[in-house]
This record gives C-alpha cells, sequence and structure tokens, in this order.
C-alpha cells in the first residue's frame, strides 16, 4: 500500500513482481471458477484485464474486455457511474456476448462498487446473466458491496 494524493493506494504490481504469489492468486480464481460453466469472463480497464485474462483462459472462456471510453474500434454499448470524485464510463463491443451466456466480471479492486456496477448492467443489457463479480482486493469500509443489488462478490482480501 501506498499513500497517493492523500489516499492510500492498493499497488497489486508488486504482486505481480513475484511470479509464485501471482500464479497463486489466479490459481486461487481458477479452482472456483473452473467447471462452473463460465463461458466469459469480462476484465475491467485497466487493472482487471492482469487478472481476468489467465482466468479466462484457465477455465476455457472467451475474455471480454470492458474499457474506458473511445478505446473499442467497433459498435459499443455504454454504461456511466459515479466515481469518487466525477464521473467515468465503461463500453464493451456489440456482440461480444450472446444473450444466456454466463458471465464472470474480474478486477484488481472493489472501492465503491460503481465500476464493478456499471460493468455488470453492460454485461445484462447484452442478456448475460453474471454469476459472480471476483476481485483481489475489497475496501469494506467503502461499502461497495452494498451496491452489486446482491450479486455474490468473492474477494481474496479485505484491506481496512
Ligand atoms: O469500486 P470503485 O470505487 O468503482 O473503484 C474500483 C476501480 O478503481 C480502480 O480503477 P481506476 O478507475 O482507478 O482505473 P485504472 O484501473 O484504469 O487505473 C480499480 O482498478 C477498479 O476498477
Ligand atoms: N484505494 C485504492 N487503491 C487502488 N485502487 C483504487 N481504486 C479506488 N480506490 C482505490
Amino acid at each position: 500500500m501506498v499513500e497517493m494524493a492523500g489516499i492510500m493506494f492498493q499497488d497489486i504490481t508488486t504482486l505481480l513482481l513475484d511470479p509464485k504469489a501471482f500464479k497463486d492468486t489466479v490459481d486461487l480464481f481458477v479452482e472456483r471458477y473452473k467447471g462452473k460453466n463460465i463461458s466469459v469472463v469480462a476484465g475491467i480497464e485497466a487493472r482487471g484485464f492482469i487478472f481476468g485474462t489467465p482466468i479466462a483462459l484457465e477455465i476455457g472462456a472467451k475474455f471480454v474486455p470492458l474499457r474506458k471510453p473511445n478505446k473499442l474500434p467497433g459498435k459499443v454499448i455504454s454504461e456511466e457511474y459515479e466515481l469518487e470524485y466525477g464521473r467515468d464510463c465503461l463500453e464493451m463491443h456489440l456482440g461480444a456476448v450472446e444473450p444466456g451466456e454466463r458471465a464472470l466480471v474480474v478486477d484488481d479492486l472493489i472501492a465503491t462498487g460503481g465500476t464493478l456496477c456499471a460493468a455488470m448492467k453492460l454485461l445484462e443489457r447484452a442478456g448475460a446473466e453474471v454469476v459472480e463479480c471476483a476481485c483481489v482486493i475489497e475496501l469494506p469500509d467503502l461499502k461497495g458491496r452494498e451496491r452489486l443489488n446482491g450479486k455474490p462478490l468473492y474477494v481474496l482480501l479485505e484491506s481496512y
């Protein structure tokens, strides 16, 4: 954890420097989701890509990037969401997900929950069933879990 502009920033890049710790982290998710009939792993830009892609490969699911605005070249659907300061937006390629698909949403961290909430809305608008959201770290004091409308959230560690 490092302090950045008054915020205690949870920096997962140190985890990535340790190949065994990184692999063990991915394996914990793979063990949980393998054989659960998940066809889509949706990873949230940017840090959700780091964990989402190896999980998708290992469980045999496709990987769908949920990106910040104006990054995806094709037609997209968009969802705006509130940040602690201001607003942001996530986009997903139209047609990347088919109605009825079972999706897992992956990110590195849940803080206020706005990002995961927008991600779930995109997948549900495309007709997918969001099975669960998965993050490495939860900041429980920010009560992000309460914004997920009862959708299960699996995290590896809580940071207070
Ligand atoms: O639960 P929330 O309050 O919505 O915050 C969590 C989001 O914040 C961070 O991403 P950030 O928006 O900083 O973007 P980045 O990964 O591109 O740096 C983090 O990786 C999550 O995606
Ligand atoms: N404290 C924090 N550390 C890392 N990423 C974040 N995203 C939102 N809050 C964060």
